[in-house]
């Protein structure tokens, strides 16, 4: 099917301004420019204040270069004094500003490029009895800063935990007498925190309330403007060309039970990796979604027990001469998925054929972890819930994510990656656990499937015999245990932060696909104008 809702990707206006080469052309001028402002910054403030503002406006990807020199190699001069930058945990000297903003916003930087800042630094703002003075809870300028930074916060950092509830309550509560675009920044913040949300989403927001911002730059403004169009125009080419992949597919297997969510699945493996040059990651992880989503449904909306268990045998012995065995209506999507994969196969180099042998696996491991909860399900029998949150995660799709994201990157994810990846790690774990509590929070408001597991909501509340209130508490609090775990893989992987990142960026897909106990993957109206602005507005400049 070509259409999504009201759009059809196919027709959408390309925004035809300036032409491609003109628009790459200029883009890579104004990039000149804005990389000597780098140089010609004076202060460590002003510095971070750039980086900051590149954050915003979504570009600091073209900046990366100038972004390392000072996070690295100048690390000494944001700390004030050299310091041994091979030392994951670093005891700097306390930074010499009287601004909350400041403080706030170097400690975000640090710890987001993998650098420890204690929280120590927010004393100075404290009194003795440690409430924040008494002229910040109305500053909300100060609040939001500090509210971003706070949330970078990790396990058993009590002091943190205080300043995002102080910093969250206060900003509820002047929320109302904010003048644009404060207003909306907070409003967006509190809806989901900066460090968790989605860079492009920001960044559509921001261009916007730019002009109005005090550090105000017009060649900044306008590279943000020309590199967003310069970024929607490759990603509707790749959209143009997996709606094509998707009518070929879909028409051809003929699952009518099945969601129709090639747009929402691109825009998933768009949202960790955005950048022109992971336009393979980006594809290859959108498809493997895609077919993930098919075999979700069927096992969720349509096949008999015993069918769910013959295609997890079938898949799990990947030879096309089992499609015998299958039921009819299965027969054509078994061979699809196996001619796909043949396809993910032939873009890899030949030195990265090893690949296959993990995204074939981690297919295989989803569909496992489907035909358990199926088992449950048609049993009626609802797990306890250490038994569900150990299954559903795994279903959640982190893992599936993490190595469908690796496969399609250069020779930086290396086989220890991969590995590093499989091996239950801390950030794909908990990547998974921020999707399986985001989906059963939206999922116990909405109603499950047909033949759905029972969520950890319910498993929760029955367990320990509590309402739906105290349960669906406990689950969301799981979402915030799950961030701060991430929050301290940055520390624990600097080496391999990019990729930490973008694995995580699926937990950041997850908070905007599903804030507010909405399912945007299931209910796509409810993120349609959203997608419009990603793929179809361009930014006017
Ligand atoms: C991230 C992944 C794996 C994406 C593939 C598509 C998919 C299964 C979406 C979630 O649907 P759902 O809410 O029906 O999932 P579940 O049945 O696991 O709750």
């Amino acid at each position: 099917m070509f259409f999504w809702g009201k759009i059809s990707v196919l027709n959408a206006p390309l925004n035809v301004q300036f032409s491609d080469q003109k628009l790459t052309e200029r883009v890579h001028q104004l990039k000149e420019e804005v990389t000597g402002m780098f140089g010609a910054c004076k202060s460590v403030m002003e510095k971070l204040n750039l980086i900051d503002t590149l954050q915003h406006l979504g570009m600091d990807h073209l900046f990366e270069e100038p972004i390392d020199t000072l996070i690295h190699l100048g690390i000494d001069h944001l700390f004030e004094e050299p310091i041994d930058t091979a030392m994951s945990s670093i005891h700097n000297t306390e930074f010499n500003s009287s601004s909350l903003h400041e403080v706030a916003l170097r400690f975000r930087l640090l710890r987001q490029y993998g650098f420890w800042v204690s929280a120590d630094e927010f004393n100075k703002f404290k009194n003795e009895d440690g409430s924040f003075f008494s002229d910040i809870a109305n500053d909300p300028k100060d609040l939001l800063s500090l509210y971003h930074a706070a949330n970078l916060l990790t396990h058993n950092e009590q002091p943190l935990e205080e300043a995002l509830l102080f910093a969250k309550h206060r900003l509820e509560v002047i929320r109302c007498n904010l003048k644009s675009p404060l207003a909306e920044q907070v409003e967006r913040a509190l809806k989901v925190p900066h460090p968790r949300n989605i860079k492009r989403e920001e960044a559509i927001h921001y261009i916007l309330e730019y002009a109005q911002d005090e550090t105000y730059n017009a060649t900044i403004h306008k590279l943000a403007k020309l590199e967003f169009n310069h970024l929607q125009r490759v990603h509707q080419k790749e959209l143009k060309a997996m709606s094509l992949w998707w009518k070929d597919l879909s028409e051809d297997v003929k699952l009518d039970y099945a969601r129709d969510r090639v747009v929402e699945c691109y825009f998933w493996s768009y949202s960790c990796l955005y950048e022109e040059e992971y336009a393979r990651s980006r594809i290859v992880l959108a498809k493997l979604l895609m077919l993930t989503s098919l075999l979700d449904d069927t096992f969720d909306e349509y096949a008999t027990l015993e069918e769910c268990r013959v295609l997890t045998k079938a898949l799990e012995r990947w030879d096309e001469s089992d499609v015998s065995l299958l039921p009819e209506y299965l027969k054509k999507f078994f061979l699809r998925v196996i001619e796909n994969f043949r396809d993910f196969d032939e873009l890899l180099e030949p030195h990265e054929k090893w690949r296959n042998a993990y995204i074939r696996s981690v297919y295989q491991g989803i569909c496992k972890s489907y035909l358990q909860e199926a088992e449950w399900s048609h049993r009626g029998y609802i797990p306890s819930f250490h038994d569900q949150v150990n299954l559903s995660v795994m279903s959640a799709g982190g893992e599936l994510v993490a190595i469908g994201l690796l496969f399609g990157l250069g020779d930086i994810a290396t086989k220890e990656v991969f590995e590093w990846a499989i091996q239950n790690s801390l950030t794909v774990t908990a990547c998974g656990e921020v999707s399986r509590f985001m989906d059963d929070l939206a999922d116990f408001k909405r109603g499950r499937n047909k033949m759905d597991v029972a969520t950890s909501v319910e498993c929760y509340m029955k367990e320990n015999n509590v309402t739906s209130e105290v349960a669906l508490a406990k689950v969301d609090s799981l979402v915030d245990h799950a961030w701060k775990t991430l929050n301290q893989e940055l520390f624990d992987h600097r080496d391999i932060l990019s990729m930490v990142n973008q694995i995580t960026n699926f937990g950041r897909s997850m908070m905007f696909l599903y804030h507010d106990k909405r399912d945007g993957y299931t209910n796509s109206e409810q993120v349609k104008d959203a997608l419009e602005s990603h793929y179809v507005k361009p930014i006017l400049i």
